[in-house]
């Protein structure tokens, strides 16, 4: 099976409510499709929304990293060496992760087709359910409270809170939103690199002090603050993650090795794809730090290939934020992954199993 051609499209879904973090609002998920193309006829699936703020990835920098960069170096590529796939396109140019992440997705979606495998028994196999927590924007506090408790209805057994915005209020946010959910769902928090390392320490000592119990902080302060990262993790309780501070498995090494988080979130669009996702879940197994996989504002393509991942590594990838099926108002992709609330249940289909993009708009090459 060897790589033929490569187009691209865009796919859009509407959110049910806008998605609030301490640096965007969105509105709608929209990613940009990438359909590899092989002389059998076989097509894989990738695809990468535009988290400029978080990648420094666009639409435009996506579609002409590929087009341009990567692309013409996998032309005649033999899929049954995907080890040669993928270390072509990590060695094609720096950066772009958003790019690497769409085109690796649908690289190993065709080595399952080739196989006849679905990819998380050819990534080593395991239990194919997970349970995912689901995001609650950050807001007005009684709208995070009656958001909290609809979910918590809905059957969501963790929620994971966003804050960051201004840290008086966010006190006041996690105290309201605990006290309401209460012994029925577990509080995670992202600050989104909202918070300075002092304030972190001092609103996560005022919260541990008022008897709030909080499963995890995920990126207090901004990403290459690695010093305030291990300031806070030295000084409070609540275990503290690495989200924008985590893309490549240098970075991974590093927080490790200086102890600058308790945890690390693993996303696809930050690592560049499934290689290096699987290296960092390898990394932080052996230093027996715990991961999360974690995913963009984006598709049910990459949360297929995340959710794939997630399963075949489950002995370090125990916490699980692929949300986004729930915050859509429909979900334009047909996978073997199904997303019915918390619950995800990976099918036995080859590789991501993709049968449908509904109303999926070709882009001329
Ligand atoms: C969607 C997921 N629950 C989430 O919160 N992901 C990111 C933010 C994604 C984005 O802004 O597109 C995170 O920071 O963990
Ligand atoms: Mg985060």
């Amino acid at each position: 099976m060897k790589i033929t051609n490569i187009q691209f499209g865009l796919v859009k879904a509407p959110l049910k409510t806008p998605f609030k973090t301490a640096v965007r609002s969105v509105d709608y998920v929209e990613d940009t499709v990438v359909i590899v193309e092989t002389d059998t006829g076989n097509r894989g699936y990738g695809t990468a929304p535009a988290t400029a703020l978080i990648t420094g990835d666009t639409h435009g920098s996506i579609q002409a990293a590929i087009k341009h960069q990567i692309g013409p170096l996998l032309m005649g590529l033999e899929i049954e060496n995907l080890n040669k796939c993928v270390g072509i396109i990590q060695s094609s140019m720096i950066n772009n992760t958003s790019a690497k992440a769409a085109l690796e997705i649908a690289v190993y979606d065709l080595f399952g087709q080739l196989y006849r495998q679905p990819l998380y028994k050819l990534l080593g196999g395991g239990e194919p359910a997970l349970s995912t927590d689901v995001t609650i924007s950050v807001d007005y506090i009684d709208k995070m409270v009656a958001d909290s408790l609809s979910a918590v209805e809905a059957g969501f057994e963790t929620l994971k809170i966003k804050v960051g915005k201004d840290i008086g209020l966010d006190i006041d946010r996690i105290k309201a939103i605990y006290s309401a959910v209460e012994g029925r769902a577990l509080i995670r928090l992202d600050a989104n690199q909202g918070w300075t390392a002092k304030q972190a320490v001092y609103a996560l000592g005022q919260l541990e002090s008022s008897g709030v119990k909080l499963e995890l902080v995920e990126q207090p302060v901004k990403a290459y603050d690695f010093d305030g990262m291990r300031y806070i993790t030295e000084r409070v309780s609540t275990p503290v993650m690495a989200d924008e501070s985590a893309f490549s498995p240098k970075q991974v090494l590093e927080l490790i090795r200086t102890r600058a988080a308790d945890i690390i979130n693993i996303k696809l669009m930050k690592t560049g794809g499934l290689s290096n996702a699987i290296k960092i879940a390898d990394i932080a197994q052996i230093h027996d730090v715990e991961c999360m996989i974690g995913c963009m504002l984006e598709s049910s393509v990459g949360i297929a290939a995340a959710a794939h991942l997630a399963v075949a590594k489950a002995g370090v990838i125990r916490k699980i934020d692929l949300d986004v099926p729930s915050l859509v108002e429909f979900d334009p992709v047909s996978s073997n992954v199904v997303f019915s609330g918390p619950e995800i249940a990976l099918q036995d289909t080859p590789g991501l199993g993709i049968e449908c993009i509904e109303n999926l708009q070709m882009i001329e090459a």
